[in-house]
């Protein structure tokens, strides 16, 4: 579980993040969507430690981020960024081991079950066949791929993602969230395709200039009305078969602009 207690983040005295609160239930899978510069990789970041917030706390399973030591951190949340180079001369199998150091003393090598978690992770992530390959020698997808295989087999109760369909084609995209899904863990995934965040999340935090505007199911904050005044485009919302919401992008002129806003949108 993941608790966030009035969070709030400020740089160079501009507020990135207000104060936020909320809570990601055990085996919950979270989604936060945005426009560009809404603060989602900096609330990502606040959640694993990577910045300290000027006001609030962040919880993991009730304990302080800030109390705990960045081994015991590790071994409960695996995190998943953006632009991770590989020019380290790895190879993909030597860099899913990565995911295991924290749950091995210093300089001790790998045993027969980090192999076994590493072996799983690059089959569950559909991997497998580039395990010796040279990090830096794949696409970006597939090293995308690769990363999520680290997170994997890292055996975090907690994953946290940066856009970690970015790099992917659309089997790919689903294949992987598929995945991200079904491990059971406490997953906050940060997404710009807000349908794949309609498909596979089980709530969304919808955040502009830092606020929340809107969390919820995706149902009630994939609404043209939370959207569009936010993105500044008109989307009709269809309902699937499934009964989440599917957006697509409408001739509609913008309802909720003024007309200067709508020139500029
Ligand atoms: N190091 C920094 N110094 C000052 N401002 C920063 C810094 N990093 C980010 N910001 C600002 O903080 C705000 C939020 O940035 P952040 O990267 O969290 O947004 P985002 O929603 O993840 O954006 P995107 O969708 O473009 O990745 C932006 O206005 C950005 O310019």
């Amino acid at each position: 579980m993941i608790q966030v207690e009035g969070l709030a983040f400020s740089r160079q005295g501009r507020r990135i993040i207000e104060p936020l609160s909320f809570t990601v239930p055990d085996g919950s899978v979270w989604g936060v969507v945005g426009p560009n510069g809404s603060g989602k990789t900096t609330l990502l970041r606040l959640l694993y430690g990577a910045l300290s917030p000027q006001a609030g706390v962040v919880r993991i399973n009730g304990q302080p981020l800030d109390s705990l030591a960045r081994r015991v951190i590790a071994r409960q949340v695996a995190v998943v960024t953006q632009g991770e180079n590989s020019e380290s001369g790895l190879s993909i199998a030597d860099s899913v081991m990565l995911g295991r150091i924290p749950h091995r003393r210093m300089l001790q090598c790998p045993s027969a079950r980090d192999y076994q978690a590493c072996a799983d992770a690059l089959g569950r992530v559909g991997v497998a066949e580039l395990a010796e390959r040279p990090a830096s020698q794949v696409s970006g997808g597939e090293a995308q791929r690769a990363l999520i295989a680290r997170a994997v087999a890292q055996e975090a109760e907690h994953i946290l993602l940066d856009e970690p369909t970015n790099h992917l084609d659309i089997r790919h995209q689903h294949e992987v969230l598929t995945t991200v899904r079904e491990l059971g863990s406490t997953v906050v995934i940060v997404l710009h395709d807000l349908n794949l965040a309609a498909t596979y999340c089980d709530t969304v935090l919808l955040l502009d200039g830092g606020r929340s505007v809107a969390c919820g199911t995706p149902s009630e904050v994939l609404t043209a009305a939370h959207l569009e005044p936010v993105y500044r485009v008109s989307v009709d919302v269809l309902i699937r078969a499934n009964g989440r919401p599917h957006l697509v992008l409408s001739e509609r002129p913008l309802p909720h602009l003024s007309d200067s806003e709508r020139k500029t949108a």
